[in-house]
């Protein structure tokens, strides 16, 4: 998010996380020159979290300790290495990993102990924000063992298909663009709606 009356109208709700994307490339790019108080001023009970594509270990330290983030997503092509140091840096560290049906859950082992949840978005060219969603039935193949952010192209639709799901141990639901009136405002009804259905 990037709109400080957007921000504090979505904060209202309570979220458990609010997400902040430091990607350059991305339409929902947060200026640096975002003012810091927009974001330190949020209510101690959520979670600030700092969206990373493939960036560098000094650039999420600046943003950690200029938006006095709480949780990073590094959702690019980051190794278990580069995700622990994330972790040395204090905050809680979320892997994003991109499905389709070729994904080798494999893979995760390695990221066992460099991060405190996984998340599957779906595969595309971009790196996310795509507003696709994967099949999730390939999660099967997850041995289910590290608790997982759900995402990719969810929509208010998805909750009842999602609340079916629990065998999955689905920690977070990662809501996106299927909520937005432009890239970065969130419609807050549609939001509101969809945490009161989903709790
Ligand atoms: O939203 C973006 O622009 C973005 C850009 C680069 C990396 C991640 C991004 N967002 C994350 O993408 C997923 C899925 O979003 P969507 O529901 O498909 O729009 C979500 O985790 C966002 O945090």
């Amino acid at each position: 998010m990037r709109d400080a009356t957007n921000i504090q109208a979505i904060a209202e709700l309570n979220p458990d996380y609010l997400g902040f994307i430091f990607y350059p490339k991305s339409p929902r790019y947060l200026d640096t020159d975002f003012a810091p108080e927009i974001i330190h001023h949020l209510p101690q009970g959520i979670k600030r979290t700092g969206v990373f594509v493939n960036t560098t270990e000094q650039i999420i330290k600046d943003a950690v300790i200029k938006y006095g983030l709480h949780a990073v997503q590094l959702h690019g092509n980051e190794s278990p290495e580069f995700c622990l140091k994330a972790k040395q840096m204090g905050v809680e560290v979320i892997k994003a990993f991109q499905i389709d049906e070729h994904f080798d859950f494999n893979t995760l082992s390695n990221y066992t102990k460099a991060c405190d949840f996984y998340l599957f978005d779906t595969k595309t060219k971009a790196y996310g924000g795509s507003g696709q969603k994967f099949d999730w039935r390939i999660l099967e193949k997850y041995d289910k063992q590290k608790p997982i952010f759900l995402s990719g192209g969810i929509t208010a639709e998805d909750v009842p298909v999602i609340l079916n799901l629990p065998q999955l141990n689905i920690y977070a639901v990662d809501i996106n663009s299927k909520f937005e009136i432009k890239p970065g405002l969130k419609d807050v009804d549609l939001v509101k709606g969809f945490i009161r259905r989903m709790r």
